[in-house]
């Protein structure tokens, strides 16, 4: 089974767009948990364009007992503002999952993976850290990586592939190198002792073909196209759909 956790951050974006307080993201993520989703994801980053840390908080508060919390970001960000930095807000709310990704200060959304060879020993103490802490951790790569044992040596518990050339290739018709490069890099991590994750850029269109080339996908995280969809379709039909195509 593949557990769906959906992202908030466009809920937020929304919100942020007006302040004030609408619309909710707890209020989201109750109509999510109720549809029947196995978890929850954010990706605060230090400029706060969409979730911030006290929704990280308030969060953590809300989903506890209920569903996964997985949050996302890049360890190395300074803190900047009311924002602490991941590693301090994994520290506050020991979130069920932390998912470390080598974004660049102010990128307008992930697009690519850690180098597991060259990062490894910078990640190794933070990773310890997590871990410490009770937090599963998994790491963002590319498809295409290799050196998953080095990951699994240093106690990552998983990988999250970055779907974004997936999607991509998907949405030109043409999927199926991007497919078989994804499903080798989760034969090579599961191989190393990693459960596998996905995300990126994932839809009611692409996630089926996805889910049905990777055997033991552990997790996909999705929010752009989940909650541009849920315009349409409301957000608990929405992710009921998503279920079904998870099944
Ligand atoms: C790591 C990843 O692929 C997602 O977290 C994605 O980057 C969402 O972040 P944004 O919502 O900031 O684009
Ligand atoms: N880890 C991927 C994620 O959380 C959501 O990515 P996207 O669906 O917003 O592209």
């Amino acid at each position: 089974m593949t557990l769906l956790s959906v992202n908030l951050n466009k809920i937020a974006v929304l919100r942020n767009s007006r302040g004030g307080h609408e619309p909710d993201i707890c209020r989201a993520a109750q109509t999510c948990i109720e549809a029947g989703c196995g978890g929850i994801t954010v990706h605060p980053r230090p400029d706060q364009r969409h979730v911030r840390p006290q929704d990280v908080r308030t969060l953590a508060a809300m989903l506890r007992g209920r569903v996964e919390y997985n949050i996302e970001g890049n360890p190395f960000a300074a803190a900047r503002g009311d924002y602490p930095g991941l590693i301090a807000l994994a520290r506050e709310v020991r979130p069920t999952q932390v998912t470390l990704v080598p974004d660049s200060d102010g990128q307008i959304t992930s697009d690519h993976g850690f180098d597991l060879r060259r990062d490894i020993a910078q990640l190794h103490p933070l990773v310890s850290e997590l871990c410490d802490l009770g937090c599963r951790v998994s790491l963002f790569v590319d498809a295409g990586s290799r050196d998953f044992e080095l990951a699994a040596a240093i106690g990552a518990q998983r990988v999250e592939i970055y779907t974004g050339p997936y999607a991509e290739a998907f949405a030109d018709g043409q999927p199926a190198a991007a497919l078989a490069a994804c499903a080798d890099t989760a034969r090579r991590a599961q191989q190393a002792g990693l459960a596998v994750n996905a995300g990126h850029d994932l839809s009611q269109a692409n996630l089926g073909t996805f889910k049905a080339a990777i055997p033991g996908l552990a997790e996909v995280s999705i929010g752009h196209a989940l909650i541009g969809e849920a315009l349409y379709e409301g957000l608990a039909t929405t992710v009921r759909n998503y279920l079904q195509i998870l099944r």
